[in-house]
């Protein structure tokens, strides 16, 4: 460990989609280190299961609740029943998101709904939330947001998503400086590829669609990031450590996108057909995680 196990001792922190992937692996990392952790996500069944496997690692320190962050009265209530069974929150990581490869100009109103309103309002309403009763209780805070670095590259093929956390990261720099008076600090990360079971099922779902993007050879360190290479960024972002860092999005990516072959720029040459097969296979993926949803 490279932090001590103590060190978020006294911390609450809610870790939005952290049943699954990279904010399962954060809500790992931070129990581990002494936080109490409270994960969101639409699946109640998969929540559950990460909570117990956590706990049977680290004590009861991790709690779940099913909650779609793109409703927000659901998303203020379940920020008031945590307020109001446990205590203040301290941190709050806007990791959830939704993403599927799809060229531009086929993509349906749903199909950018879907992705742009689970990253941006869905960020924005639980930034809100939370924010709103630390100003409220004189209460210092600290968010940090999962973003991309398609932030400062754009990628074909990924455009609501590449929108929606760019949107993410305006927020952060903006409320940086409106809510530093209050102790408030947002800050983000831009992570390059850190492979994850869903996010590879929609992003990489079939073999004519494996291009640079997700691709380790393609890294100039030539591997893919660790969940605790990530979990330390995060975890000095939400610490006291971090209380004069504010308004910042740090890339974590082994130097993939200054090295460009990091968007989906490769997908150029797929024709019609080899997209609906990518469409099909990730469809087959949404629809097997839907039919486990509970809210
Ligand atoms: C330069 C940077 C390089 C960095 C390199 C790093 C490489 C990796 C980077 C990864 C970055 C970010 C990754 C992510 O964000 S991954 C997150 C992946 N996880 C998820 O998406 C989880 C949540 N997903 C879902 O809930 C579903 O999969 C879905 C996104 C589909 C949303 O579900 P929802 O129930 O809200 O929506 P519907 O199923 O009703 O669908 C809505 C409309 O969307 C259309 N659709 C769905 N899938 C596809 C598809 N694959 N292709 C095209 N269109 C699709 C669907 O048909 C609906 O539209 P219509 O009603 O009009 O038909
Ligand atoms: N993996 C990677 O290489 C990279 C990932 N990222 C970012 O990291 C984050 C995590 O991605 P990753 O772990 O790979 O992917 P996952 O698909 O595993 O994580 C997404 C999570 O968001 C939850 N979620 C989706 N929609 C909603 C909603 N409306 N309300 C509540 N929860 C929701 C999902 O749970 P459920 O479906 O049960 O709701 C799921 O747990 C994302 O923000 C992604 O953009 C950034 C760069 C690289």
């Amino acid at each position: 460990m490279l932090y001590d196990r103590n060190c978020l001792e006294g911390k609450r922190i809610l870790i939005t989609g952290g049943g699954t992937g990279i904010g399962k692996g954060l809500a790992r990392h931070m129990a581990a280190h002494g936080a109490q952790v409270h994960i969101w996500g639409r699946r109640a069944q998969v929540l559950e299961e990460a909570a117990a496997e956590i706990n049977r690692e680290v004590g009861e320190r991790v709690f779940w609740q099913a909650v779609d962050i793109r409703n927000y009265e659901a998303v203020d209530a379940a920020v008031g029943e945590i307020w109001d069974n446990y205590g203040p929150l301290t941190g709050l990581v806007n990791n959830a998101a939704a993403n599927f490869i799809a060229p531009t100009k086929d993509l349906s109103p749903r199909g950018y709904e879907a992705i742009a309103s689970t990253v941006m309002d869905g960020a924005f309403f639980t930034t809100q939330c939370a924010g709103r009763r630390w100003i409220e209780q004189g209460l210092k805070g600290s968010v940090v947001s999962t973003l991309v670095t398609w932030i400062w590259t754009g990628s074909p093929y990924v455009v609501p998503s590449a929108m929606a956390k760019a949107a993410v990261n305006a927020m952060t720099m903006s409320l940086a400086v409106e809510w530093a008076r209050y102790g408030i600090r947002l800050n983000a990360v831009a992570p390059g590829p850190f492979p994850t079971d869903y996010a590879w099922q929609m992003l990489n779902p079939t073999a004519d669609s494996s291009v640079g993007a997700t691709q380790a050879d393609q890294v100039p360190m030539g591997r893919f990031g660790e969940m605790s290479e990530l979990g330390n960024l995060v975890l000095l972002l939400l610490s006291d450590g971090a209380d004069y860092i504010t308004g910042e999005t740090i890339t974590i990516d082994g130097g993939h996108h200054l090295a460009a072959p990091s968007t989906f720029a490769g997908l150029n040459s797929m024709s019609d057909e080899q997209w609906a097969q990518a469409k099909a296979a990730a469809k087959a993926a949404s629809e097997k995680s839907k039919a486990q949803r509970s809210v």
